[in-house]
């Protein structure tokens, strides 16, 4: 099967800190990838540079089969944004718009677009926030909402889109511990249905049950990679085990 994601050697420094030391892996349609590790291992960095979010100083990244940027040389601009196009992204803070309804946050882009009519942007907009569980908030400025439903609000916004791809960075790190399980749950049902996402977390339980595949990342470099069972399981990977017993 060919791979919705391919980085091969990724390299990026910021001056003389090399945060991504030739990083390859790759990703299979339907696969649910839980990126791990240390704080400042570069693990947002690598999630990033695969929207463009970064640029990077070396290396390669195919997005199902199409360079984003090969041997460190970038697509062109419009080639960037049909590529990039395929992925979604739920950051940590949320980030949506303050000054626009839950309704309006999420029918921005498409409208914006222009690729669907109003009717049907509106009916998607509806359906997706029944499907996170909102459908009661479609009018309520983010202000009004609690982190968890923050958060949901954002994936039922990066899905408007129709993203073949989702990209978590650490969705649940700047919640209360008794929200996470709510915007978990909605990332457990979108790997049910076979979404391709990489998560950036560090909710070690939820990387165990959801993710076909673990990445912990040391470093800037890959230290380990294989199934949740290979990684959790295996007393003899020195790094994982160090990192994941460090408290
Ligand atoms: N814009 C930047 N300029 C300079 N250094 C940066 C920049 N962004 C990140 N870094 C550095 O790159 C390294 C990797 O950061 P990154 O955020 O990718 O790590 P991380 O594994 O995601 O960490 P965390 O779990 O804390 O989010 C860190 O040392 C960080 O300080």
């Amino acid at each position: 099967m060919s791979s919705m994601i391919e980085v091969k050697q990724l390299q990026k420094s910021f001056g003389s800190l090399d945060v991504l030391k030739k990083i390859t892996f790759d990703v299979k349609p339907g696969e649910v990838v839980a990126v791990i590790g240390p704080s400042g291992s570069g693990k947002s960095t690598m999630l990033r540079s695969l929207v463009y979010l970064e640029e990077v100083t070396g290396g390669s990244i195919f997005i199902q089969g199409k360079p984003l940027v090969e041997n460190g040389k970038y697509a062109s601009g419009a080639d960037i944004r049909g590529i990039t196009a395929a992925m979604g992204m739920v950051f940590q803070h949320f980030n949506l718009f303050p000054h626009l309804t839950v309704r309006g946050n999420l029918e921005l882009a498409p409208r914006t677009l222009k690729r669907e009519n109003t009717q049907d942007i509106t009916a998607k907009s509806r359906e997706l926030l029944s499907k996170v569980g909102l459908a009661d908030k479609a009018e309520v400025y983010p202000s009004m909402l609690s982190g968890g439903q923050k958060q949901r609000v954002a994936i039922a916004r990066a899905l408007m889109l129709n993203p073949d791809i989702l990209l978590f960075d650490e969705p649940t790190s700047a919640l209360d511990p008794e929200l996470t399980g709510e915007v978990l749950r909605v990332i457990r049902q979108l790997a049910e249905e076979n979404m391709t996402m990489i998560i950036v977390t560090h909710e070690m339980n939820f990387a165990r049950d959801v993710a076909d595949r673990v990445i912990f990342m040391d470093n800037g470099e890959i230290a380990e990679s294989g199934t949740p069972e290979e990684i959790f399981g295996n007393p003899q990977l020195e790094r994982t085990r160090t990192f994941l017993y460090r408290d």
